[in-house]
């Protein structure tokens, strides 16, 4: 299959190394002239522009979008939609809202399956776990690619119409703040406890054989052994926080309650409060109002 790529970042250049070690051909094209060029050393077919992509690719094109959510996606679906008709495929494996996606597959001539992508740059080896959704036919019809982009047959699957990929992909990410939540409080307790404890030996430990085994936890591996067993530097402050959101608002929407995803939500929010959190300087104040206990102050 011929396989046009556009976004070629940390994901893109995974998506076109994997198609084109599983011999398939690819035309790649990023704003970033050098991301272009290192796909060219890959093997990949250089485009100039989108333009020029879709002109490199045979009848039925099938083109993959790798660039950020939101108003990346619908720059290059407002340049693909004259170009394209109903017998190509465009496949969405950024983060999207699945809403978006909804929106997005009524308004593309062309077939739009909204592709949740879960491994992360570190899955370029192992291959991708892509969950998809919108036309039948069009996720039919592009398995041989899905197949080389995940980790086989097995890491791909059509979960139902438009939207349905990157619903589930969401609802993926949610569980992901939700074990890094319940991890990280597991090694903080050993951390702070009564023991003076090898966190990487736990980790490892718990990796071999243990009920709590993940991949979460082989990084939680990593990170003491290349950070140390206090975390050394690394800052308590964690970015990112969208595709958490949405499953929340998600949820209230559909009224089921889903606390531990939302306690880490609001944790990842809480560690960005410059100079501590109000709510806890208060409680440290008010505890002073009632027992008179010392009130701890700024340095
Ligand atoms: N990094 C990760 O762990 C994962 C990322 N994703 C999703 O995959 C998508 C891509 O993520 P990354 O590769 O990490 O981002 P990245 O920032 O590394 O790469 C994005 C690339 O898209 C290019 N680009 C931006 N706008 C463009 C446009 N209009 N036309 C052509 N190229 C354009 C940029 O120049 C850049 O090379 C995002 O939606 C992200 O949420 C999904 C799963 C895991
Ligand atoms: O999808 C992912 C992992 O599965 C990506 O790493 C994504 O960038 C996470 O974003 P956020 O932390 O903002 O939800």
């Amino acid at each position: 299959m011929e396989l046009g790529v556009i976004g070629l970042g940390r994901m893109g250049q995974i998506v076109v190394d994997r198609v084109l070690a599983d011999d398939h051909d690819v035309v790649a094209f990023d704003l970033d002239s050098e991301a272009v060029e290192a796909a060219a050393s890959a093997g990949a077919t250089p485009a100039e522009s989108i333009e020029d992509l879709v002109s490199k690719l045979p009848e039925r094109k099938r083109i993959w979008l790798m660039v950020p959510a939101g108003d990346a996606v619908d720059a290059t679906l407002a340049e693909l939609d004259p170009l394209l008709d109903a017998e190509d495929a465009v496949v969405d494996g950024g983060n999207s809202h699945f809403e978006r996606s909804i929106d997005r597959g009524e308004t593309l001539e062309a077939a739009y399956l909204d592709c949740g992508t879960s491994g992360g740059p570190a899955g370029a080896e192992l291959g991708f776990s892509l969950m998809i959704g919108g036309p039948e036919w069009a996720y039919e019809d592009l398995a041989p690619v899905f197949d080389a982009v995940a980790t086989g047959p097995a890491g791909h699957d059509h979960m139902g119409p438009q939207g349905a990929g990157h619903y589930v992909k969401m609802v993926h990410n949610g569980v992901e703040y939700a074990l890094m939540q319940a991890y990280g409080e597991g090694f903080e307790l050993l951390s702070e406890g009564r023991y003076d404890l090898d966190m990487e030996s736990i980790a490892r430990t718990w990796n071999n054989g243990a009920v709590i085994r993940s991949w979460l936890l082989e990084l939680c591996e990593e990170a003491f052994r290349e950070e140390g067993s206090d975390l050394g530097d690394v800052d308590d402050h964690v970015a990112g926080g969208s595709t958490g959101t949405w499953t929340v608002e998600e949820a209230l929407e559909q009224e089921v309650s889903i606390p531990l995803i939302y306690e880490a939500l609001g944790e990842r929010f809480d560690s960005r409060v410059e100079g501590g959190k109000f709510s806890r300087r208060l409680a440290n104040r008010l505890r002073y109002g009632f027992g008179r206990h010392e009130v701890k102050r700024r340095e």
